[in-house]
């Protein structure tokens, strides 16, 4: 029996609403909104508060061994597999079978959860939609609470939009994109959510608020019976994948359908991680479709993982590719571990978006795409992610002709001739150089991505790329890094080192820079200030800190106690 409001009783309609209804235990500090509150209801609260109070330990005890594990990283040691659970990796089991209706995820686009993004997501012709609370979203009580209204109006296909600048409406076509929804990662608190006088966890937060009011109708609408589906992200390790399936299962069970109903696709975007790959989906193996190659959050935790081993630094960022021998290892490694175990193995985000006012400049950034999306899908991916409505054509062109009808390639490219990457292909240094012009483009990304954030926008074109979450965490660490190990910026020919001083000098000039980029007035009134400060410090801490985002994340709580005239 399918109980769409989980055999909760049914909340009594209030009139008069000055602040949300909460059950024992739970403050909601974030502004009073009407639309809010149709989220916020005392039953998801309650649904969300239980899920918390059940995992808060095992959440605990994950970062506990993170903690432990970066420890014994930063006295020289390197992950590898680990032998203990060599049963999993050479067992013969398999995961569930793909749900029919997502067996073919040959293009999928992601986006944050804005109310236009989702309607021109879900249009723009690929097989699925990521709608993104995490590296595409600054993670504001307005951006997530509004995110999960628009999710909902999405999901009952409700959801419409109109621009009063351009008098242009949105609405969603007959056919559209499959949803899937990926929450925060485990680290990222929800300020504005107090269960039992603690912050809850963000993920737990997005699930269970977008899993408590869609599962039924995603079911019965787009999942055939399957769903909802879900993208989980920098996990690094299977215990955190166990939680995840623990979270699913408690989850059907209090809405009452079947266990494997819930699928999600993991992102294998830590460097640990690519090590538990088997232990993962084994975790997982009842409501998994699939891995991802989140390349450039694995990028940011190659270099996190070995902060303390300047015997292996990075070159610069843009050298940084997906041709470097231990990234074709980590996604010719994932193919054929997917496809071993009967699910998708997803390729990743190719930053080049499309370059309006110069069509040269255009055609050669649709190109790249196009070449990084043939490289997947001679590699064995069943699919891949594309950041915006104009590349979606071409992915889907180079994939269809690839593999033809075909849904994907998980029976068809086993790809056993990656079985025996090594550790040592998995950790091989990357070779290339560092520049000068390395280190300005981190600081001058770095800085303008933080400003964004500060104000609301998670995910931004930066001299015509993408930039997100994942992208700017590889400008910080690299410039930490650099900075740590005053290292000599190897690609000029000029023998500079990067130190403090330097770095202070190119702070400033890079600052001018964006001045003059964006204009005195812009520059003025968002917070580049700020956030040169955030990314500064950052860079020149003695220590690394694991995430941008959570000191950054300071900076947007904003607290409106009960009563006060702003919950009105
Ligand atoms: C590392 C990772 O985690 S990757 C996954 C997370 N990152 C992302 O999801 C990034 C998604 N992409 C984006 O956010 C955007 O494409 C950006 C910020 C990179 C570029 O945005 P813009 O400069 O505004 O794009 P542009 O002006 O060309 O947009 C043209 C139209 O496409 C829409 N559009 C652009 N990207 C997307 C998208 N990903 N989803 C839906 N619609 C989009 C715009 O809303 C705009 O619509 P309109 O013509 O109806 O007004
Ligand atoms: O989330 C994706 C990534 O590349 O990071
Ligand atoms: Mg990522």
């Amino acid at each position: 029996m399918d109980l769409g409001n989980f055999g909760y009783p049914t909340a009594t309609e209030k009139t008069t609403v000055s602040y949300y209804d909460v059950p024992e235990g739970v403050d909601v500090r974030g502004r009073y909104d009407q639309e809010f509150a149709k989220i916020l209801t005392k039953d998801a609260l309650m649904f969300v508060a239980e899920l918390q109070r059940e995992f808060r330990n095992h959440i605990k005890y994950a970062f506990e061994c993170r903690k432990e594990a970066k420890r014994r990283y930063n006295e020289g040691a390197l992950p590898g597999f680990d032998a203990a659970t060599k049963y999993i990796q050479e067992g013969d089991w398999v995961c569930a079978a793909p749900p029919p209706a997502i067996a073919d995820r040959k293009v999928e686009i992601t986006g944050p959860v804005e109310r236009k993004m989702i309607i021109n997501a879900l249009n723009s012709g690929a097989k699925v939609f990521m709608a993104d609370f995490e590296d595409a979203v600054s993670p504001s009580w307005e951006n997530l609470m509004r995110g999960q209204v628009n999710l909902k109006d999405a999901v009952e296909r409700r959801i419409s939009f109109h621009d009063k600048a351009r008098n242009r409406s949105y609405k969603l076509n007959d056919q559209t994109a499959k949803l899937f929804v990926r929450p925060r990662g485990w680290h990222l608190p929800e300020g504005h959510i107090l269960i039992d006088g603690e912050p809850a966890t963000g993920c737990l937060v997005d699930f269970g608020l977008y899993f408590y009011h869609n599962h039924a109708t995603f079911r019965r609408t787009q999942g055939a019976g399957f769903g909802p589906f879900f993208y989980l992200p920098k996990m690094e390790h299977s215990r955190e994948a166990k939680i995840w399936n623990s979270v699913f299962e408690r989850a059907e069970e209090k809405a009452g359908i079947e266990r494997g109903s819930i699928r999600a696709t993991v992102l294998i975007e830590t460097l640990p991680a690519v090590f538990q790959m088997n232990e993962i989906l084994y975790e997982l193996r009842d409501h998994s479709v699939g891995l991802n190659c989140g390349r450039w959050d694995y990028i940011f935790s190659y270099v996190k993982t070995f902060q303390a081993h300047p015997d292996r630094l990075l070159p610069d960022r843009v050298q940084v590719g997906m041709a470097q021998h231990f990234m074709k290892s980590y996604s010719d490694l994932l193919i054929n571990t997917c496809h071993r175990r009967g699910v998708h193995a997803m390729g990743g985000m190719a930053a080049q978006i499309p370059i309006r006012d110069d069509p040269v400049a255009n055609e050669a950034a649709l190109e790249l795409v196009r070449k990084d999306k043939l490289r997947e899908v001679k590699a064995g991916h069943d699919g891949t992610w594309a950041a915006h409505p104009g590349l979606i054509q071409d992915c889907m062109k180079v994939f269809n002709n690839h593999m033809g009808n075909e849904p994907n390639q998980i029976h068809t490219k086993k790809r056993e001739d990656a079985a025996n990457i090594t550790e040592e292909d998995l950790l091989q240094r990357p070779v290339g150089v560092r520049t000068m012009e390395g280190l300005r483009l981190n600081t001058r990304v770095g800085i303008q991505y933080v400003a964004a954030w500060l104000t609301g926008s998670g995910s931004v074109p930066l001299y015509n790329l993408m930039e997100d979450a994942a992208t700017a965490e590889i400008s910080r660490v690299q410039n930490w890094q650099w900075l740590k190990y005053e290292v000599e910026l190897n690609g000029d020919g000029l023998g500079v080192r990067v130190n403090k001083e330097l770095f202070g000098r190119v702070v400033e000039e890079e600052m001018a820079r964006i001045e003059r980029e964006v204009g005195k007035d812009k520059f003025s009134k968002r917070m580049y200030k700020e956030a040169c400060k955030i990314f500064t410090r950052q860079c020149t801490a003695s220590t690394l800190d694991d995430f941008l985002t959570l000191d950054a994340y300071n900076y947007i709580v904003v607290h409106h106690p009960r009563g006060s005239p702003s919950r009105l």
